[in-house]
């Protein structure tokens, strides 16, 4: 039987356990909170992060991360930007596994994503993403899903597919990790652009154009850090933008239309896309690359600039060929 592990009871940490759970899997989910742990322990359920799923027996919840099993799959569900301080307390017991990061991201600090930061802080483990399109509450309700596992040892990466895979839990390979990891990590800023121009009424045209043009400017991104554009046409890249910026279900998209109707939005929702944003904006900084949209939502987070002054100055932009 496969035993996972899985490191972060967030509502997509739940959700992956207990669908590989009810797949066969012999799960470990932990989260760093005690009290969380045991209100789980108790009720079966997480009611916090994903209220109304029961937790499968095989699912055993935990606060220690004490034994991992060196050749078993083990998932890292943390928000983006707490990966890199937990990878390296967590080194000595993670080292030498097969790290899958769920987390979509880049890290504000070293402007990296979830497989460099894996890479340093756990040399001898073999890195590899989990992304695409899927909310948590689809998953834990089955669901049918497909994600993108990427890893460039692909003997690795097959082995992790067969035993990630469920019966709706369907998972195609790639060997372009920087491509999978970086589509996840930049739709999530589009989303949130998407969400800006619906809530500003600004309507479903302009909601197409700008996710036609988010989508050229993520694929300026992944050619210049090695990625390959055929990853990002795929389920990390595309797919993952249009279910963002399509659904309310997304905290990216909804965070975009508080904004865009200048409505408060609750501080403790995960929006990986505002960080992002801001990593993105500085990393095409540096290595001079046009990134017009991001840009504009990191400059509006970081209140440089007004919606109206955003789309007027987009829009106002030299024309140009496609
Ligand atoms: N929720 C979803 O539908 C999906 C989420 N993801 C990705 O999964 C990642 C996690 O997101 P969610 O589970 O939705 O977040 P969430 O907001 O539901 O939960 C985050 C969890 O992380 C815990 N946490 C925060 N800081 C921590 C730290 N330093 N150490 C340990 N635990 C910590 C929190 O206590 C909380 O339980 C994000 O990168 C997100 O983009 C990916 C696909 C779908
Ligand atoms: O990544 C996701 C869906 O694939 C979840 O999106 P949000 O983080 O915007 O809710």
């Amino acid at each position: 039987m496969t035993r996972i592990t899985v490191l972060g009871a967030g509502a997509f940490g739940t959700a992956l356990a207990v669908t590989l759970a009810r797949g066969g899997a012999s799960v470990t989910l932990w989260a760093r909170n005690p009290g969380q742990v045991a209100q789980m322990q108790n009720t079966g359920e997480n009611k916090a992060r994903l209220p109304g799923v029961k937790l499968p027996i095989n699912v055993a919840v935990t606060s220690e991360i004490s034994f991992v099993p060196a050749d078993e799959p083990v998932l890292l569900t943390l928000p983006m930007q707490t990966l890199r301080g937990f990878l390296s307390e967590s080194r000595a017991q993670l080292d030498g596994r097969k790290l899958v990061a769920c987390c979509k991201g880049i890290d504000l600090t070293t402007l990296e994503g979830p497989a460099s930061l894996i890479a340093r802080a756990c040399p001898k483990a073999v890195p590899a993403i989990l992304t695409g399109p899927s909310f948590a509450a689809d998953i834990a309700r089955g669901l049918p899903t497909a994600l993108t596992l990427a890893c460039a040892d692909d003997a690795a990466g097959e082995e992790l597919q067969r035993r990630l895979s469920t019966p709706v839990l369907r998972l195609y390979r790639s060997t372009d990790v920087t491509g999978a990891e970086l589509g996840g990590a930049l739709k999530n800023v589009i989303a949130i652009a998407a969400g800006i121009v619906t809530g500003s009424g600004l309507g479903d045209s302009a909601r197409a154009a700008l996710m036609t043009r988010g989508y050229a400017e993520m694929a300026r991104m992944v050619t210049e850090l090695g990625g390959r554009p055929e990853t990002l046409a795929g389920l990390s890249g595309f797919g993952d933008l249009v279910l963002t910026c399509t659904s309310t279900q997304s905290r990216n998209f909804r965070f975009g239309m508080a904004l865009g109707r200048g409505e408060e939005f609750d501080p403790s929702v995960t929006v990986e896309g505002a960080a992002t944003a801001r990593a993105v904006a500085a990393l095409a900084g540096k290595r001079g690359l046009d990134m017009p949209i991001t840009a504009m939502i990191a400059a509006l987070l970081d209140r440089k600039l007004t919606i109206a002054e955003a789309v007027s100055a987009l829009l106002s932009r030299p024309l140009k060929q496609e």
